[in-house]
């Protein structure tokens, strides 16, 4: 059966045909070689469960989605990302796919030049190319999806990453994939609630498989806030970072926003 998450990742592989027919893998290494070293996106979100001054916040940059359709033009997502920065975020996260999630690599490019906190390139990394790619155009962090790529994969890839320079959010939606995060040496793994074959949300999702997760590795919690409460309720549960995406485009002041879900987590010792 094809799954969403199938017919994503043949878009993907598409259009990223395209790209690098018109500039083909070795200029892109050389430009991922010449731009600025990547940031540690690590640093930035460890610890955020012990600390007082609260979670780490993933602010994204996300026009639409396939579950939701579209959630916000975003005329000047480097703006965006710089009152997400203002409110107190830990990373920025940018969808660079097209199709489904309306991002591209010039969004990516946009918000690189608009902060000084790593970013993240949110994109479906299934080729070299595309981590080569995600370096030239400013990332520090990449996005790897457990669910769609083998362990040969999930390892070559990790490495990769590694030696660029970068981080990555290793994604995962069951114990079985939390596991082969673990098993190739994840240093950041996020637990999805949505399930991306599906696109199913399911809340109490994220305390079921926090627990698989070793206490070395930094936590995030991704998908299904709405409000400050969801982040509490995240961080109850051990999340050093919680991602949140729709709440904040649709927010009306991001800034604001990003503030009250740091807040809200500050008050997960009072039950
Ligand atoms: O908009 P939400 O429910 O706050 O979700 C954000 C984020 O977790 C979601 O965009 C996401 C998580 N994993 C992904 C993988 C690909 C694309 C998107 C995603």
């Amino acid at each position: 059966m094809t799954t969403v998450l199938d017919s994503i990742i043949e878009g993907v592989r598409e259009d990223l045909e395209a790209r690098a027919r018109q500039t083909p893998l070795s200029e892109m290494q050389a430009l991922a070689a010449s731009a600025d070293s990547a940031l540690d996106a690590h640093t930035a979100l460890e610890a955020g469960r012990d600390d007082p001054s609260g979670v780490r916040i993933i602010a994204e940059v996300k026009r639409s989605s396939p579950s939701k359709g579209a959630l916000a033009e975003i005329p000047d997502p480097a703006a965006l990302a710089a009152a997400y920065q203002s409110g107190g975020a830990s990373v920025i996260s940018v969808l660079t796919e097209s199709r489904r999630f309306g991002g591209s690599l010039s969004d990516l490019a946009a918000v690189r030049a608009g902060v000084d906190i790593p970013v993240l390139r949110k994109d479906f990394m299934v080729d070299e190319y595309q981590f080569h790619e995600a370096r030239a155009y400013g990332a520090d962090l990449v996005l790897l999806i457990v669910a769609a790529l083998d362990d040969r994969q999930l390892r070559d890839f990790l490495s990769l990453t590694h030696e660029l320079g970068m981080n990555a959010l290793v994604e995962a939606h069951t114990e079985e994939e939390i596991e082969r995060a673990v098993t190739v040496g994840s240093r950041i793994v996020g637990v999805n609630v949505r399930n991306l074959k599906t696109l199913d949300v399911d809340l109490n999702h994220y305390s079921a498989m926090a627990r698989h997760l070793p206490h070395d590795v930094v936590r995030v919690a991704e998908s299904g806030v709405s409000g400050p409460d969801g982040v509490l309720d995240y961080a109850r549960q051990g999340a050093d970072a919680v991602l949140v995406g729709e709440a904040l485009v649709k927010h009306g002041d991001p800034t604001a926003a990003v503030k009250s879900f740091r807040s809200a987590s500050l008050s997960k010792e009072a039950q």
